[in-house]
């Protein structure tokens, strides 16, 4: 080995600090004649000397560089650096305290003295201002006696009685602008670490510093990429569920629906709006999709707009995009979801909720197939098939007022209705199996079937939440499971009055012989549902599940009637 790259820190009697210890009270630094320590320390095996070759600490740097860029565990890659640091520096603990929100907090400790009094040890850098000089300095440096006696003390006053004169060094740990943290190492032998040693080491921290970054990155990272998988998956069981259910409305044993599914296969492979109706949650948006899926748009995108959920002044720049500077907030130009839709399918979902100028624009669109982005001198071609969806009805919307006829006779050139579940009951266990199929793909278990008796229950219900409630239903029932048969329980306060009869959670007529309309009796469920959630609208329990439809939906419809949910 060349000569000129030796390095030597002889450590003796001249350099050491040992006459500081205060014989009396502390006893001396251990390595040194009279050593009184403690009994419960470990015997003490380090060496006096440091030394070593310069080829030694490139090769630990390369390591700690090489574990720098090692995505790993963060924990693991600390113990892993201070292995390395420490089989080179002699210590009897050396630590990593990180830095969050102004406290020191130790993360990994090694070295005969770390215990667990050590790994839970806290300095908050208010009361250790040298600790602070080091990360604003960014050198590492030697603690001496003096900047323990004042106030401060020792960093491990409280956890370690380590004799006065021993051996400190504080490495500051970095990145770029952030201070991480600090090593400490520390030893019951004086003198050990000398100034050479200590204006080497700082360049450590700064690797174990990118250390840190860099596994707090690949951390960040691997959530992100795990959220985009969960994300994906999520489409694709979205896409896959409409093909699923393309294929589950063409095995309905009901004459009506297999009416409508002939007739909707016919449509799809034109460009002619098509105009679903249906009680909320009996698949209207399944339908459209299964359209869109058997028509020559099928590899172009399908968008769904709800136009229920759109806030009022959102809707025409959701609707036919924005560009910057449109309005406040508008930072660049921005596509609607009609451009989005180009050359596919446009599902505009709850349509009859859409305001009245919005309307107007949305037939000019569907007039003269262009469109004008908010905000833009200049008009766009789109080609988009439209399907409108809607769950009032919409020829009495024309005749209040609500909607425009001009836009009605528009959308509803192809109008298709779809039964409530309570009209198909002899579709309830070809349904329930492929919703529970698509529970099982979803989720890896299962498979599950349903009892015979909860079979008989299921179609003596009225469902008033239609296929929407089904699928709340066996969700539940297979998260209460305990093994593949299931038991459905069905509430009670859902059922709809038999003619008449009134039952629980049915609405009773006013007095006198005039029926409720339509409006009075949602006004009136609605109000009881929300009497029933004590006004919780949202998660299980809540009104919107109770009722079967998404909260957004819910909400809007608590809006237009002016109902309000009580404050939680
Ligand atoms: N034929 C079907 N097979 C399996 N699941 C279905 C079927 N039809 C509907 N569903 C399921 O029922 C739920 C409601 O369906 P969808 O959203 O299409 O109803 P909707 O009529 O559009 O409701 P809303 O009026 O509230 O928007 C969804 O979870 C859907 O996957």
């Amino acid at each position: 080995m060349d000569n000129m790259t030796r390095f030597e820190f002889l450590v003796n009697e001249s350099q050491s600090r040992a006459s500081w210890a205060d014989e009396a009270t502390k006893g001396r630094c251990a390595g040194q004649r009279n050593s009184v320590a403690p009994a419960a320390w470990p015997p003490y095996s380090g060496p006096l000397m440091i030394t070593g070759d310069f080829q030694t600490l490139t090769g630990r740097l390369e390591e700690l560089t090489r574990l720098a860029g090692t995505p790993g565990r963060l924990e693991e890659l600390l113990t892993r650096a201070l292995d390395a640091l420490g089989s080179t520096i002699p210590h009897d603990l050396v630590a990593l305290l990180e830095l969050e929100a102004g406290v020191l907090q130790v993360r990994v400790a090694r070295g005969p003295l770390a215990d667990k009094r050590v790994l839970s040890h806290r300095l908050p850098l208010e009361r250790h201002p040298t600790l602070r000089s080091v990360l604003e300095t960014r050198r590492a440096r030697v603690l001496e006696e003096h900047h323990h006696s004042g106030d401060e003390g020792d960093p491990y006053d409280g956890v370690l009685e380590l004799p006065h004169g021993h051996s400190c060094m504080v490495i500051p740990v970095f990145a770029g602008e952030r201070n991480l943290g600090v090593i400490t190492f520390d030893s019951r032998t004086c003198g050990l670490y000398p100034p050479e040693l200590v204006s080497m080491v700082t360049v450590y921290g700064q690797v174990i510093g990118l250390a840190m970054v860099t596994a707090e990155l690949a951390g960040a990272l691997d959530r992100h990429r795990r959220r985009l998988q969960e994300h994906n998956r999520l489409l694709e069981d979205e896409a896959r569920g409409g093909e699923d259910a393309g294929e589950s409305l063409a095995r309905s044993h009901h004459p009506e629906m297999r009416r409508v599914v002939d007739a909707a296969r016919q449509v799809a492979v034109t460009d002619a709006p098509v105009l679903l109706s249906g009680e909320t949650g009996t698949g209207k948006e399944v339908l459209a999709r299964a359209l869109h899926g058997w028509s020559n748009r099928r590899d172009m995108p399908f968008v769904k707009v709800n136009c229920a959920a759109l806030p009022a002044g959102l809707v025409e720049s959701e609707l036919f995009g924005h560009v910057k500077g449109a309005f406040s907030g508008a930072v660049r130009d921005r596509p609607g979801r009609f451009q989005l839709a180009d050359g596919g399918t446009l599902l505009l979902d709850e349509v009859g909720d859409m305001p009245l100028e919005i309307q107007a624009r949305l037939l000019r669109v569907l007039q003269e197939g262009t469109l004008q982005p908010v905000g833009s001198d200049h008009t766009m071609r789109v080609d988009v098939r439209v399907i409108a969806a809607t769950h009032v009805d919409l020829e009495k919307a024309v005749e209040e007022g609500t909607f425009r006829e001009d836009l009605y006779y528009r959308l509803s050139v192809f109008p298709l209705r779809l039964p409530p579940l309570r009209e198909r009951r002899e579709d309830l266990p070809q349904l329930a199996a492929h919703i529970l199929e698509g529970i099982q793909r979803r989720t890896g278990r299962g498979p599950w079937h349903l009892s015979e008796e909860s079979l008989r229950r299921m179609k003596a219900y009225e469902w008033p939440g239609n296929i929407r409630e089904l699928v709340n239903v066996l969700e539940r029932a297979r998260i209460l499971a305990r093994g593949s048969e299931l038991d459905v329980e069905l509430p009670r306060v859902r059922n709809r009055p038999r003619a008449g009869a009134a039952t629980e959670g049915s609405v009773e007529p006013p007095a006198g012989d005039k029926l409720p309309s339509l409006v009075e009796n949602e006004r009136a469920y609605l109000e009881r549902l929300l009497a029933h959630t004590e006004g919780r609208v949202y998660g299980a329990g809540g009104a919107a599940e109770l009722a079967g439809v998404p909260p957004t939906t819910l909400q809007s419809r608590l809006a237009r009637l002016g109902l309000k949910r009580k404050a939680r």
